[in-house]
């Protein structure tokens, strides 16, 4: 060691010899002083790394990368815990993620940051700080990180979900809006398919003749997927049809991907390029090109078979609104707007539904109370319609409790401040990226009294009927708010009512009792593994020759 110390010093002196020997003005004096002083600065660091050896430059990495995050983190933000270099604060969020930033939120208040990797993050906790900054604030928390690596590459700023511009977002929001408006919502049509649906699914409920059902969580994904397709391409899809399993085994494998590594290359883009680490990356890519290319497919397939000015579904009435300049004005739009509505209206609501049988099962009072409430509204045997609504509130307020307590979209999807903005006397930077609990406000005593308890009378009003409850929020709030939110509504309504008309949910005999506090977190939060069987309440043809 001390050779070698030796002799980096004297070929330090050589060099520096050389160096001021080459000095020939003032001007350069100035430059050259500041090379030599940095050179003499590394070799003081080498000779220091050859002293202290690996553990020593281990440590010095370690505290010089410490004071470059700290030095990096923007003045008077909000606390949170110290991270690691590199990791920032991912291996204490990594095991249980609600749980860890639920925690953080109680040590460091409602408005806290964490870092992953090397990106500075808020955290939103509970109502009132999600309403301060969503709500109040609508303007300044309304963009998406949208330039990370995962989501560039599916979206690349067009569609819904990741597009950025205000004016383009609120022109295609206005048109999806319009178009749900035209092809569904509030029209007898999307109601009678999402009514066909429900007695489909109840017919392959019933085809297990009251053994348990093992895959009920696919089902359900079939059965809303089959109605978001037909909205967005006109077309009623048997199970069995080969595009249509196509299209749901691609999302659905894109949701596993995006879970297990899409979202660890948006941290760290650059392991794109290492060996072996990469081809997971590549899996998330082509799973994404395949789902690009059918839905390409299809529109192509419109194009060619289109009508002007007589829309079939969403995709006709998009061409339609193009050519005629009344309000969407870039066909580069359409593909990723497709793709936004069929991830995001597929999972969430079979999710949701999931729950509801496994709550049901192990809630079996207010499964009787729904049934009896059903019974009463419409009679034995008949399934609602939407316009019983106002004769089903217990039923109405069963849905709603089940959403708040198992938040299928705990940590909604990210945000990004367009302005600097204070919120809670905190500075938080333009461009940083917002991440919402909404598991914090769901559970939020100041509004749900014992919030861990599952009570569907919370939603009830002294009259009975349905109360409004400010911090219920599944589908998030202001600029970003679900579009999909009265669909989802129509769906849960029409599935559940349904499933609870024609069967009675119960556990298998001596099957253990699902732990309902350990959901899977993916991009949604879906119930624990469990199986259920489902009892027959009514006989007939509905739902056996379909
Ligand atoms: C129970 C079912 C559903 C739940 C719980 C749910 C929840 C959410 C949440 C929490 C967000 C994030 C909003 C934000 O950033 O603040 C969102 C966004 C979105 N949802 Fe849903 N959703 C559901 C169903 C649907 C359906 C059926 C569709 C399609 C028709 C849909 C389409 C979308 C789209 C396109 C966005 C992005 C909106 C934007 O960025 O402007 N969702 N949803």
């Amino acid at each position: 060691m001390a050779t070698a110390c030796r002799h980096i010093s004297e070929q330090n002196q050589n060099w520096l010899g050389k160096v001021l020997g080459r000095v020939k003005s003032p001007s350069m004096l100035h430059d050259e002083f500041t090379v030599v002083a940095g050179g003499i600065t590394l070799i003081m660091l080498a000779r220091y790394l050859l002293l202290v050896g690996p553990m020593g430059t281990l440590l010095m990495t370690t505290s010089l990368l410490l004071s470059v995050q700290w030095l990096l983190r923007p003045r008077n933000f909000p606390p949170g815990p110290w991270g690691l270099p590199v990791l920032g604060n991912l291996h204490q969020i990594a095991v249980d993620p609600m749980k860890s930033l639920t925690e953080f939120g109680k040590k460091y208040g409602d408005v806290y940051s964490i870092r992953i990797g090397m990106d500075n993050v808020v955290i939103l906790c509970g109502w009132d700080a999600f309403k301060e900054a969503i709500v109040n604030k609508a303007d300044e928390f309304r963009m998406r990180p949208s330039h990370l690596y995962i989501y560039k590459e599916y979206a690349d700023s067009k569609g819904i979900g990741f597009v950025n511009d205000a004016t383009t977002h609120r022109l295609n929001r206005k048109f999806v809006l319009k178009t749900l408006k035209e092809f569904g919502l509030g029209k007898q049509t999307l109601e009678e398919d999402i009514a066909q649906e429900a007695r489909y699914l109840c017919h392959q409920i019933y085809k297990h003749d009251g053994k348990p059902i093992g895959k009920m969580g696919s089902m359900l994904t079939r059965s809303s997927a089959g109605i978001i397709l037909r909205l967005v391409f006109g077309k009623h899809y048997e199970w069995e049809d080969p595009e249509f399993k196509l299209f749901v085994g691609n999302i659905t494998r894109g949701f596993e991907l995006m879970t297990m590594y899409g979202a660890i290359f948006n941290v760290y883009p650059w392991l794109r390029y290492i060996p072996y680490v990469k081809s997971l990356g590549q899996a998330v890519m082509d799973n994404m090109s395949d789902f690009k290319k059918l839905i390409l497919d299809k529109i192509e397939q419109h194009r060619s078979s289109r009508v002007p000015g007589k829309p079939r579904d969403l995709v006709d009435a998009f061409f339609d609104e193009l050519e005629d300049n009344s309000g969407v004005n870039d066909f580069s739009h359409l593909l990723p707007m497709v793709a936004d509505l069929l991830t995001a209206g597929m999972e969430t609501t079979a999710t949701t539904l999931h729950w509801t049988a496994l709550y049901m099962a192990l809630y079996p009072d207010v499964q009787r109370k729904v049934q009896d409430e059903l019974e009463a509204a419409v009679g034995k045997g008949k399934a609602p319609t939407l316009a019983d609504v106002s004769k089903l509130p217990f039923t109405e307020a069963t849905i709603k409790e089940i959403q708040r307590i198992c938040n299928v979209a705990p940590l909604a999807v990210p945000r990004m401040t367009t302005t600097d903005v204070e919120l809670r006397g905190y500075h938080i930077p333009k461009g940083t990226q917002v991440c919402m609990n909404l598991y914090t406000v769901h559970m939020d005593p100041k509004y749900f009294s014992e919030p861990e308890v599952f009570n569907p009378n919370r939603f009830l009003g002294d009259d009975g009927k349905v109360q409004k409850m400010e911090a219920f929020a599944p589908f998030s709030a202001g600029r970003r708010v679900c579009i999909g939110e009265q669909m989802a509504r129509n769906e849960l309504l029409i599935f559940f009512t349904t499933m609870m008309t024609h069967f009675t949910f119960k556990l298998p005999e001596g099957a253990p009792t699902p732990d309902l506090s350990k959901g899977k977190l993916g991009i949604t939060l879906s119930p624990p593994d469990f199986e259920v069987l489902a009892v027959r309440r009514t006989s007939g043809d509905i739902i056996e020759n379909i």
